[in-house]
């Protein structure tokens, strides 16, 4: 599969679901465009990434399924909270997330390569979690952000890191907010590709 991502979590998930993975990312602006919604941007910014990274490999593929993704944090205010550009960033986000529920949500998109076949075949899809936060204090937010952990982190903060210390609880899937909701991910391959025994094979694959 090409994954056409720069994140380690995404690796990750898809590794330890049995996957071999060919790493191809893809450098797209991520500005949100005007009205735009949380979760139509998700979609849109993973489906650039597909088609960008579809685009520099030209013809010549040697894998048959292309991945992309991308995640954000957003409130119910409608604020879209990406990566922090800096500390400050990051620290003010943390502040808005503090004592409350946001959600986040990934936008995934996926290519069947088939050279045989008359047209692309792609599925895409949002994955959305719930995640509510515990108070905070500004002695907290400011360690955190001191460790660094912040900052390459859609929402300013890692569910599977320290982060998890901030997090009172969740509702849907954990893997959907550190990057990538697998478990739908394997069974909209199933039907993308036509295998009905993905998800049994990558349940008894061997390490
Ligand atoms: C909320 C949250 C986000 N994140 C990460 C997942 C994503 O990697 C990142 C959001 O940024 P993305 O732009 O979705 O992904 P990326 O820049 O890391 O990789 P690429 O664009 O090449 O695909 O935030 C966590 O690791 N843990 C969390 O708890």
């Amino acid at each position: 599969m090409y994954l056409a991502s720069q994140s380690p979590r995404r690796r990750q998930l898809l590794e330890a679901a049995g996957f071999s993975l060919t790493i191809v990312p893809a450098d797209i602006d991520e500005t949100r465009q005007a009205g735009e919604t949380p979760t139509h941007l998700v979609k849109r910014l993973a489906c650039q990434k597909a088609e960008a990274t579809r685009a520099s490999l030209g013809g010549r593929t040697t894998e048959n399924v292309l991945l992309a993704a991308d995640t954000i944090v957003w409130t119910e205010d409608g604020d879209v909270l990406g990566k922090p550009a800096d500390e400050k960033a990051a620290r003010a986000m943390l502040r808005e997330l503090s004592g409350r529920a946001h959600h986040v949500s990934t936008g995934v998109c996926l290519m069947h390569l088939d050279p045989t076949a008359k047209a692309l075949a792609t599925r895409s899809f949002v994955e959305t979690t719930r995640v509510s936060f515990f108070d905070l204090t500004d002695e907290e937010i400011c360690a955190y952000v001191a460790s660094g952990e912040p900052m390459d982190k859609a929402g300013a903060y890692g569910i599977q890191g320290r982060g998890r210390l901030l997090v009172s609880g969740i509702e849907g899937d954990w893997a959907n907010v550190v990057g990538l909701p697998v478990a739908r991910v394997v069974r909209e391959l199933e039907a993308l590709l036509g295998r009905q025994d993905l998800v049994a094979h990558c349940l008894g694959a061997q390490d």
